[in-house]
């Protein structure tokens, strides 16, 4: 093994050194103070858990993205999360057993097989937010208020929302009578936007003609607000949870609109991006000069069945170390450099405890070591006066 390997990190665990490490940190404070103040109660999800609980109800692209290891104490198969989301509502459905709605947030590291795109992380730092026990336009708004706000806290000034609504495409589906490998097919047609291929599909699995155009109508519904319009006469013959989801959509995103003045929202309605246990209405937040979503989430209403309880839930999660690489600037990190060789001077010491206390940065220089202040993240010195007291001064020595 060459010096190089040892220090080869396998693609997509990256680690994150000083300064950006101390900005994440101070960005993920933010943030969960942030959830905080909004009423969301902080949770920590384990790690790693056995496959049965952290896998059902979720589908298979959370199952090919998880790292699978063995536990040496049982034997028994174990997922290293990949995804907080189904955690949480585990808790919401087993662990907490709340009644009415429930607030959680959380931050926490998670692993994934494969990155989301070329450039993307394998390691994440998930922060996001989770509302369960209601579904309306109440916790939809607040949920997309939330991540707005928390995008805004972060030092996005433009946002660009992607909005649909996963349960538009089920509820025509469900009536496709297509078999799994058919539905299958036509679910990575649409979310591939192969629109060729989805006119071939439908005309070729579904008998019923009226649904065939609203699927292939569905599929190119996507664009700015007339797209709302246009759905309610494209998808007229559809069942009638379809109307409730465009006035859920729209209701919604007229809330958000009232408050949120830097946000432009694009409909996709057949957009079906995600880990597939979405139910209801799906959002990606995009900022620009970024060609992924910066925050995503939705409705995933039937997950916490699998746990004994069938709850509502909405909610959204972001990448904290993308948020900070892509929005946060770079403040020069500073601080007060303390001499080396005073310690038993009482009048330093206690100078160093008083600005500590107030949460000034002091770092000792250490006896012997010629390191520059600026190495060091220091921008100014404590310097002797002749009355033996000590005090902060700029460094303008040239190091
Ligand atoms: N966890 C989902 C987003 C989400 C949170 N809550 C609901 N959906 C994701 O990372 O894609």
């Amino acid at each position: 093994m060459t010096i190089a390997d040892r220090w080869l990190l396998p693609d997509g665990m990256e680690e994150v050194l000083p300064p950006q490490a101390r900005q994440i940190e101070v960005l993920r404070r933010e943030l969960l103070d942030l959830f905080h103040t909004w009423g969301y109660d902080l949770v920590f999800p384990p790690p790693a858990e056995y496959l049965e609980s952290l896998l059902t109800g979720s589908g298979n692209d959370l199952d090919l993205q998880t790292f699978k290891i063995t536990d040496q104490l049982t034997g028994r198969l174990m997922g290293i999360a990949a995804d907080i989301t189904p955690q949480v509502a585990r808790m919401d459905a087993h662990s907490m057993q709340r009644q009415g709605a429930a607030r959680f947030c959380y931050c926490a590291n998670v692993l994934r097989t494969k990155s989301g795109n070329m450039l993307g992380s394998r390691s994440p730092m998930q922060v996001g937010a989770e509302l369960f026990g209601h579904d309306g336009v109440e916790s939809d708004s607040e949920i997309l208020g939330l991540m707005l706000s928390a995008l805004g806290t972060a030092g996005a000034e433009k946002v660009y929302l992607d909005i649909g609504h996963v349960g538009i495409y089920r509820a025509l589906i469900s009536e496709a009578g297509l078999t799994d490998d058919q539905e299958k097919q036509l679910f990575d047609a649409i979310l591939h936007k192969a629109y060729a291929e989805i006119d071939q599909i439908v005309v070729r699995d579904i008998a019923n003609e009226s649904l065939q155009g609203m699927i292939s109508r569905l599929s190119r519904l996507n664009g700015d607000a007339s797209v709302l319009v246009r759905a309610r006469a494209e998808l007229a013959d559809a069942p009638a949870s379809v109307l409730t989801a465009l006035d859920n959509i729209e209701q919604t995103v007229r809330i958000i609109q009232e408050q949120y003045h830097n946000v432009e929202i694009n409909f996709d309605l057949a957009e079906l991006r995600g880990f597939n246990y979405h139910t209801g209405m799906v959002f990606a937040a995009y900022i620009p000069g970024y060609g992924h979503p910066v925050a995503q989430g939705g409705r995933y209403d039937e997950t916490g069945k699998v746990f004994g309880r069938a709850r509502p839930a909405t909610g959204f999660s972001a990448d904290l170390k993308i948020l900070s690489r892509l929005l946060q600037d770079n403040d020069p990190v500073s601080g007060v450099l303390a001499p080396a060789g005073f310690s038993d001077d009482e009048e330093l010491l206690c100078t160093v405890r008083a600005l500590r206390s107030e949460g000034t940065r002091v770092v000792y220089a250490m006896p012997g070591q010629d390191i520059s202040a600026s190495e060091m993240g220091c921008d100014s010195e404590l310097v002797r006066k002749d009355d033996g007291q000590w005090v902060v001064e700029p460094i303008n020595r040239i190091f």
